[in-house]
């Protein structure tokens, strides 16, 4: 994780063609780099870029294996915590785990890094933040709370994905991020993806036996202030 952190900075000072031959608008995956401004989250413009570039293809590539192999207990782990057994969530795992280099330059006071959201469609987020800080969640109460930057730690973030698959019962994390004023941040979130073929039915059926077993969380002060949650929402197509 260190010597990812260590590789992350001149990669963003790569010059802006360098990093638009990779812009991710070229990539039929949607995957590559996404240029300071180009992202808007909650109505606001999020003031952060992600380089994608090939030489940091191996250092990628050593990370992911890693990271991979930890996800993969963690799962296991989470399962056990929720009295399932531990292979419950191994059939929901697929190909589609994406790695993201994140930049966060300083910026005027109470300017937004990326505005309030859910992680999408995988299972969990696992988060290397730097020093800097600007994390924030979204607790039970609906207030904001830091996460401040714990040294060789990962911040582990429920996605989406995962909600939908424990019926709401393990809610999607709400988090975003205060941009800094003085230093530049980075991070380096790891998406855990599902199986691109996971089918409405397994879903459900997924959802209707973890919500017979576990009962429903009192959320309702984090529910008046939250983000909506695609997948549980009426408006989208995993919800008929
Ligand atoms: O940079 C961070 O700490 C969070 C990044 C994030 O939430 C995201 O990219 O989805
Ligand atoms: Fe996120």
């Amino acid at each position: 994780m260190r010597r990812t952190h260590d590789a992350i900075p001149p990669l963003f000072d790569l010059s802006a063609e360098a990093k638009e031959s990779c812009n991710m608008i070229h990539s039929p995956s949607f995957l590559g780099y996404t240029r300071l401004g180009a992202e808007t989250t909650a109505a606001r413009t999020d003031i952060r870029e992600y380089p994608d570039h090939p030489g940091a293809q191996a250092l990628v590539e050593e990370y992911m294996t890693k990271i991979d192999e930890l996800a993969q207990k963690f799962v296991h782990l989470v399962a056990e915590c929720l009295s399932l057994p531990a292979d419950t969530f191994d059939d929901f795992k697929g190909k589609m785990s994406r790695l993201k280099f994140v930049k966060y330059p300083a910026s005027a006071p109470d300017s937004q890094g990326v505005g309030p959201h859910k992680d999408s469609a995988g299972l969990f987020t696992f988060l290397s933040q730097d020093n800097i800080g600007g994390l924030q969640v979204l607790n039970k109460n609906g207030e904001w709370i830091d996460v401040p930057p714990v040294d060789g730690s990962l911040v582990i973030n429920i996605q989406q994905g995962f909600e939908a698959i424990t019926g709401g019962v393990c809610a999607a994390t709400t988090h975003r991020v205060i941009a800094p004023t003085s230093q530049t941040r980075y991070s380096i979130p790891y998406f855990l993806g599902v199986r691109l073929d996971l089918t409405l039915d397994e879903l459900k059926e997924s959802a209707a036996h973890i919500v017979r077993r576990i009962p429903a969380a009192d959320d309702r002060k984090k529910r008046a202030v939250d983000v909506p949650s695609e997948f549980l929402s009426p408006l989208y197509a995993c919800v008929r």
